[in-house]
């Protein structure tokens, strides 16, 4: 059967090298209708995207290599380039986050993270739609206080989950290899 929705969701992969062009507002604006068409529950709507383009998203490598440093877990000067060689052509770098709803009576933390994930990986399949690719990176110092407070997100009630980068790919885009889809699912029937 062909379905152009499936195909397009199956040939989907991560790309971290990419460059010009990057989506429009436009586009982005598409990507974003997506990902509040997550599952919501108690419609939360706790996504928070930061949109940052060039020069900007390489002051937050440059932040990132400074962070790291501070905090006595300085990147290799190699770790260095390849940060800075990645960052230098990228056209739109997304900074991730939640908002967090402490002690929330009907959605714990984990559906939370849960609902961010889903969003986030719907604006990735909308971007994969529309021609780009993208990847998501825990990098770039993600999990210290000092990152998450540059780029504006309050970090007691906000979680950042990392950064994502798009644009188009700058090398041809092989298919991944994936598992067997039965390998990871098992039949279930009550005694
Ligand atoms: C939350 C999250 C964080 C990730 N962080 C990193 C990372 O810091 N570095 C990395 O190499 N891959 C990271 N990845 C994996 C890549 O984004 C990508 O999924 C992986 O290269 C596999 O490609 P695929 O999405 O085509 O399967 C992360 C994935 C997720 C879901």
């Amino acid at each position: 059967m062909s379905n152009s929705t499936l195909d397009r969701l199956l040939s989907r992969r991560s790309v971290k090298l990419v460059g010009a062009p990057g989506p429009t507002e436009a586009d982005i604006e598409s990507a974003l209708a997506c990902v509040v068409r997550a599952p919501d529950h108690a419609k939360l709507r706790l996504w928070r995207f930061v949109l940052i383009r060039q020069p900007d998203i390489v002051a937050v490598g440059e932040k990132a290599i400074s962070i790291m440093a501070a905090a006595g877990k300085p990147m290799t000067p190699e770790k260095q380039a390849s940060t800075r060689a990645w960052l230098a052509d990228l056209p739109l770098l997304i900074g991730l986050a939640y908002q967090i709803h402490h002690d929330h009576p009907k959605v714990p933390e984990i559906e939370q993270t849960l609902a961010m994930g889903a969003g986030v990986m719907n604006f990735q399949n909308a971007m994969h739609a529309m021609g780009f690719a993208t990847y998501w990176s825990t990098g770039l110092a993600t999990f210290t206080e000092d990152m998450p407070e540059y780029l504006g997100f309050d970090t007691l009630e906000q979680q950042f989950v990392g950064f994502l980068a798009v644009g188009t790919p700058k090398n041809a885009v092989v298919p991944a290899e994936r598992p067997d889809p039965w390998s990871i699912a098992r039949r279930w029937q009550a005694d």
